[in-house]
């Protein structure tokens, strides 16, 4: 071995030591250590555990899964101004369907702040934020991210929620993935794709207990444990931001 190989040896280990301080994750009291994989880090949270890898895809690769994702007939993904087009639905994405959706509250409907799109095993629709989604059927690039899940996860998850956030203006509010179809405890893997966004956790029993998690192009985190039962989580509007993000949540539904 010469000395350039051990320089890309030691490489992303080193990027990883830069989340831990003094055995904390970041600014943060809780816990952290660099996990066997030498891809990623476990955070030891009161009633919950993270798995957080920076860069679980090479650059190169996360640039075409976000190419793909976005991809449209005629349509440069990279310049658009996706807020101004009306009919979401109707546009020729070429492997991705995606939708906007709305929600109901007293009687009104407003306009998810985020484009969507849910695709899985099985022809059960899932109940997310109190709309129901029909799961489209899996594609090439969505399996092989899930396919590249199974050595962290060690599962092959049954479905996956899809979030285009256009811009920082597009966000999603406290919530927990907690619905009774996802069992216990659930495990959830989100892959990110695109611009960095803020991810914030708050203790349900207690907001002013939380944490910030910067989620960047091609990193994965997963959510594990009774984490959903007692954390909250959300990504805030970031108005300088001018780029689209893609997030995907790997979930088990049981049926
Ligand atoms: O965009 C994200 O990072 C989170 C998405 C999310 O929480 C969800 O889809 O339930
Ligand atoms: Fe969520």
């Amino acid at each position: 071995m010469d000395l350039f190989d051990t320089l890309i040896a030691d490489e992303p280990a080193f990027a990883l030591a830069g989340l831990i301080n003094d055995g904390k994750f970041m600014q943060s009291d809780y816990p952290a250590h660099i996990h066997q994989d030498a891809k990623g880090i476990v955070i030891d949270l009161p009633d919950g555990r993270l798995y957080y890898a920076p860069q679980y895809f090479d650059s190169i690769h996360s640039d075409e899964i976000l190419d793909s994702l976005l991809a449209c007939k005629g349509i440069d993904h990279t310049t658009h101004d996706w807020h101004q087009e009306g009919e979401i639905n109707e546009l020729p994405f070429k492997n991705i369907r995606w939708q906007h959706d709305s929600v109901s509250m007293f009687g009104k409907t407003h306009p998810l702040p985020r484009l969507s799109a849910w695709y899985g095993d099985n022809d059960r629709p899932y109940t997310y934020s109190g709309i129901t989604l029909q799961p489209k059927a899996w594609n090439t690039v969505l399996l092989g991210l899930r396919e590249a899940l199974v050595p962290i996860c060690k599962r092959e998850f049954n479905s996956v929620l899809l979030n285009w956030y256009r811009s920082g203006e597009d966000h999603i509010s406290w919530h927990t993935d907690a619905e009774p179809e996802l069992g216990e405890n659930p495990l959830i893997a989100s892959v990110n794709f695109g611009a960095s966004r803020r991810f914030l956790l708050r203790r349900r029993d207690n907001h002013s207990i939380k944490l910030e998690i910067s989620l960047q192009h091609g990193s994965v985190l997963v959510m594990a444990g009774a984490l959903q039962h007692h954390w909250q989580h959300s990504v805030p509007k970031q108005k300088k931001v001018k780029e689209n993000r893609v997030n995907l949540t790997f979930r088990t539904i049981h049926i």
